[in-house]
């Protein structure tokens, strides 16, 4: 193997237990990485244009030197192809190509990729294999790993899908050299909600290093990468199916994932821009109900704005909205069909500090919406 260089995580879910490869020239080397889990040397890529534009020859190339087929599918890029009729894109595809239980498929690109392939897998022939090949940040630190797979419908973020763990995830951080800034920034949020959740040390080490990560350096880049998914491992393996712990991974999401149904996935709100957004609320919310001091919600503010992501609902009117304020009855809407809502009543991420997130059942509506009247109004 050409200057192989990697680290190895596990996330440990017994017999669904998985690697995640974090390192540089694993597309390269993806033939021999891959191959030990293939149950036919037949695979189906499934990937976006930007990706294939920049890497797909050589995952193709990395393949077919091991003896291993590989068919590809190249969708539109952007989260509107998290949709119905891009599924149905995948399976027609699958099918046509003559898939069999055996084969594999390889989902090659960021989320919107990893969550559609991940659920096309799920679902064709109720249920093949699949391997990640995160390619952006986001996809690497937080969508590849957890099983978490599934797409948009036209009455909110990812409300149909199922739990799909892969085969291995195959992190390549020398594929973020051809992500644009914008979308390194958006992974970053999620690099960041870690520190938030459970680890003041990671948001320590973040503060002095962030910058770092979002400018392109590969080893700082890796340490935050390793440290993300070793996070989300470990709540994974407590919680695959999210019946509590795994909520917390759901930090500034409830708002966020409203403020994304509001934006329309049209490219104006990526879903990093909309969760950096939701965290400064739930953080500035906690803070408002003495749950924490105001200063961790200032600390928290101050670093996605230093870093250079939207802090403010604002971002969403002028970029999405054409300067129209965002409505609270819609946004209320929205968030009254979050999967963490039960009987009736909606659980919040909140915190107690940096690095002391809890999920909270007793958060009043009516605060809520108070809350959101102050906020989207400014
Ligand atoms: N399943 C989960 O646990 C989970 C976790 C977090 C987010 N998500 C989902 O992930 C999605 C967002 O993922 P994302 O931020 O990766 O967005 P994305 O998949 O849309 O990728 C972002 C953009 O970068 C381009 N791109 C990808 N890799 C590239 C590369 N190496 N070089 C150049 N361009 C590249 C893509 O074509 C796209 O335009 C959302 O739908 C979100 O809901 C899922
Ligand atoms: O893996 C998880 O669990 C997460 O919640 C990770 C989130 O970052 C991610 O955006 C996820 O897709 C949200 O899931 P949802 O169930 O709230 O739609
Ligand atoms: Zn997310």
């Amino acid at each position: 193997m050409s200057k192989e260089i990697f680290k190895r995580l596990t996330v440990d879910l017994g017999d669904r237990s998985y690697d995640i490869l974090v390192g540089e020239n694993l597309v390269t080397n993806a033939g021999k990485l891959v191959q030990p889990f293939l149950k036919q040397q037949r695979t189906f890529i499934i990937t976006d244009e930007n990706v294939a534009k920049h890497h797909l020859a050589t995952l193709e190339d990395a393949l077919s030197f091991e003896g291993i087929t590989s068919k590809s599918l190249i969708l539109p890029y952007g989260e509107q192809t998290k949709s119905f009729g891009q599924l149905e894109k995948v399976i027609d595809f699958l099918l046509e190509n003559k898939i069999d239980r055996k084969s594999t498929l390889i989902a090659f690109g960021g989320g919107v990729i990893g969550d559609l392939a991940g659920f096309a897998a799920a679902t064709v022939m109720r249920g093949i294999d699949f391997i990640q090949i995160p390619t952006t940040l986001l996809s690497q630190v937080d969508s590849s790993v957890g099983g978490k797979t599934g797409i948009n419908t036209s009455r909110g973020k990812n409300l149909v899908g199922s739990f799909h763990q892969p085969q291995i995830v195959l992190a390549d951080i020398g594929l973020l050299q051809t992500l644009p800034h914008r979308e390194l920034l958006a992974g970053y949020a999620e690099v960041v909600k870690y520190g938030l959740i459970n680890n003041p040390n990671f948001f320590a080490w973040l503060e002095d290093n962030g910058a770092q990560v979002v400018g392109g350096s590969h080893q700082i880049q890796t340490q935050a990468v390793l440290t993300s998914c070793k996070a989300k491992a470990d709540i994974v393996a407590l919680d695959e199916r999210e019946s509590g712990a795994r909520g917390l991974l759901n930090l500034g999401h409830t708002f966020g994932h409203a403020l994304e149904a509001e934006a329309r996935y049209n490219g104006s709100l990526l879903h990093g821009e909309a969760i950096s957004i939701g965290m400064v609320m739930a953080h500035d919310l906690s803070a408002e109900l003495g749950l924490c001091h105001v200063k961790d919600a200032q600390i928290v503010r101050a670093h996605f704005q230093k870093i250079g992501l939207p802090i403010e609902t604002s971002f969403v009117s002028s970029n999405a909205l054409g300067g129209k304020k965002l409505e609270v009855s819609r946004l209320m809407d929205h968030m009254s069909r979050d999967k963490k809502v039960s009987d009736g009543r909606l659980t919040f991420v909140m915190t107690k500090g940096i690095g002391q997130a809890y999920l909270d059942n007793a958060v009043d509506i009516t605060t809520v919406s108070e809350f959101l009247e102050r906020t989207v109004t400014k």
